[in-house]
């Protein structure tokens, strides 16, 4: 669809961590708890942050790295399993939608807007704390880091979504806070907004993405103007 010699763009890519959802605390108690268990030192808050956007493996092996270490093959995929079950504990403990989410994206949806997420964190846990965060019935499709044999930031895990839902990447913007959801929008050849609030944002700006906002309000108006005719 092009408009004014532009493709109109109508379908939003959400990441979720950092971008949707401020998952940190829950993420960040889950890991402490499987250091502690490993007699390992904890973590601050700011610490855990920094290593959230590429997946419960990555996570998990920063952690142990941070705190002198991380075991190779079988013990390293036994504290992985482990993690997990920790986690899947405490979803949604303090885990909470940022402010403005839930009423920006409605609006957007209502003045068509397709939403979709494509998350590096394992399908099954998005989908129940979108569930449980209220979130779940705006979008059309989640993809997991664990959905396909590929995870952002390689781009084809924000085209195999788009192809599951027919929609194509010249109408899509991807929206996320980190590195990887910058890198994987370039990749796919479509625009990108960080999400200065989230965790990655340091070094997603490294990435060069196309707009920031520091917050939900701040969403609609940068879509609209993605949208707006160029000048000349
Ligand atoms: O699980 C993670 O590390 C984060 O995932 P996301 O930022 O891609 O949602
Ligand atoms: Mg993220």
């Amino acid at each position: 669809m092009h408009v004014n010699g532009q493709s109109h763009r109508n379908t939003l890519i959400c990441d979720l961590d950092g971008t949707l959802v401020d998952s940190a605390p829950d993420l960040a108690g889950a890991l402490i708890t499987l250091l502690a268990e490993a007699g390992r030192d904890g973590l601050s808050l700011a610490q855990v942050k920094s290593m959230i956007g590429d997946g419960v493996a990555k996570l998990v092996e920063r952690g142990f790295t941070a705190t002198g270490g991380c075991p190779d093959s079988s013990a390293f995929e036994a504290l992985v399993t482990r993690f997990i079950e920790i986690y899947n504990t405490r979803l949604v403990v303090e885990t909470r939608p940022y402010p403005g989410a839930l009423e920006t994206l409605t609006g957007l949806k209502e003045q068509g807007w397709r939403l979709i997420v494509c998350t590096n964190k394992p399908e099954t846990p998005s989908r129940e704390i979108l569930q449980a965060l209220e979130l779940a019935p705006l979008f059309e499709a989640v993809a997991g880091g664990d959905s396909y044999p590929f995870r952002k930031p390689d781009p084809r895990h924000i085209l195999t979504l788009l192809e599951g839902i027919k929609a194509s990447p010249q109408n899509a913007v991807m929206f996320g806070d980190g590195p990887a959801d910058i890198g994987a929008a370039r990749g796919a050849g479509i625009p990108s907004l960080l999400a200065g609030f989230g965790y990655g944002v340091t070094a997603a700006e490294k990435e060069g993405p196309d707009h920031r906002i520091e917050d939900f309000s701040a969403l609609p108006k940068v879509l609209m103007a993605l949208n707006a005719s160029a000048p000349g």
